[in-house]
């Protein structure tokens, strides 16, 4: 933990009348760091996330961006670019006009042509808003996350709706931006780019946070497995597995080196072939529903 954390969340609570969304939330964000704030539906990301970006107000608790509130917009809105789920661009503005829009709301300074081309959308230039296509959409949101490479970025489900190679695209420039010295916060469904992209992630249910860490930390206490089909007539392998459906083996692990070494030994000496042989690593869906089946309060 730095002295200067870039995001500093303080037992943050937020109520909606009687009901308690955020409960003493506590975190921090490193400077340069790719920090995932992931949970269930529900668990009160949205509601923390708005606090952190200054438009809502904390019931109870601090919150620190750049060592100030995130009232303070005057200080924090030229530093920080945000990605919301909708960015709610005029239908009749040309995605340029929306471009040159961003960089007059945020204070920043950068070349239409650069984030254009940066978004794909140079193509597209003089297209009203209202003719894009929703990954066309998307990308343009991601301008506001991009103009000016700001030093603190805020992804909310950021590729939802995008393709493949629009997805590979967004975070190429986010890996861009990262290597500039970016800090970003990341909140996505797609649990296999947190698992990927993040240096750290807090996992929320429930209004609380139950796990923090690198994805290492998160998935240690969970087995690996090593996955396999036997021929029908086969011996059957010398470590507990369970057959998942028929000839198919599961084997779950804490030590995969061993445990595969030992496996494939075996079927070297009784001549097994290990059908579909596959090692895989906890992911962190594993994690994730580990705790989406706790109680939620
Ligand atoms: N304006 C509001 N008034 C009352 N309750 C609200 C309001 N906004 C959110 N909530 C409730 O607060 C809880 C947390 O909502 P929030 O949107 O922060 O969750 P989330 O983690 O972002 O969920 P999701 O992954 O589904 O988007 C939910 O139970 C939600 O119904």
């Amino acid at each position: 933990m730095s002295a200067n954390p870039v995001i500093d969340v303080d037992e943050l609570n937020v109520s909606y009348g009687d009901f308690s969304a955020v409960r003493d939330l506590s975190f921090q964000v490193e400077p340069g760091e790719l920090y995932a704030l992931l949970g269930t539906n529900g668990a009160g990301k949205t509601s923390a996330l708005e606090v952190i970006e200054g438009h809502r107000k904390a019931s109870s608790g601090t919150v620190r961006v750049f060592g100030r509130s995130p009232t303070d917009r005057r200080a924090i809105r030229p530093r920080t670019g945000i990605m919301l789920q909708e960015s709610g661009f005029a239908g009749d503005l040309t995605v340029s006009e929306s471009v040159r829009l961003i960089g007059r709301l945020s204070g920043r300074a950068d070349a239409l042509d650069r984030v254009l081309k940066v978004v794909d959308l140079t193509h597209k230039a003089d297209t009203l808003v209202s003719q894009l296509s929703g990954g066309e959409k998307r990308r343009l949101d991601f301008a506001t996350a991009v103009y000016g490479r700001p030093e603190l970025i805020f992804l909310d489900e950021p590729t939802t709706g995008l393709d493949i190679q629009s997805r590979d695209a967004l975070w190429d420039a986010v890996q861009r931006l990262r290597e500039d010295g970016s800090t970003v916060v990341l909140t996505t469904h797609y649990l296999e780019e947190a698992q990927q992209r993040a240096d750290r992630i807090g996992l929320m249910h429930g209004g609380t946070l139950r796990q923090q860490g690198t994805v290492s930390e998160l998935t240690r206490a969970l087995p690996a497995t090593i996955q396999f089909s036997l021929p029908r007539d086969a011996a059957t392998p010398p470590m507990h597995s369970a057959p998942v459906s028929g000839s198919t083996y599961v084997i779950e692990t804490f030590d995969m080196q061993a445990d595969l070494k030992q496996l494939l030994d075996w079927a070297n000496a009784h001549a097994v072939e290990l059908r579909g042989l596959s090692a895989a690593p906890t992911r962190l869906d594993d994690v994730f529903r580990a705790i989406g089946s706790q109680p939620a309060s």
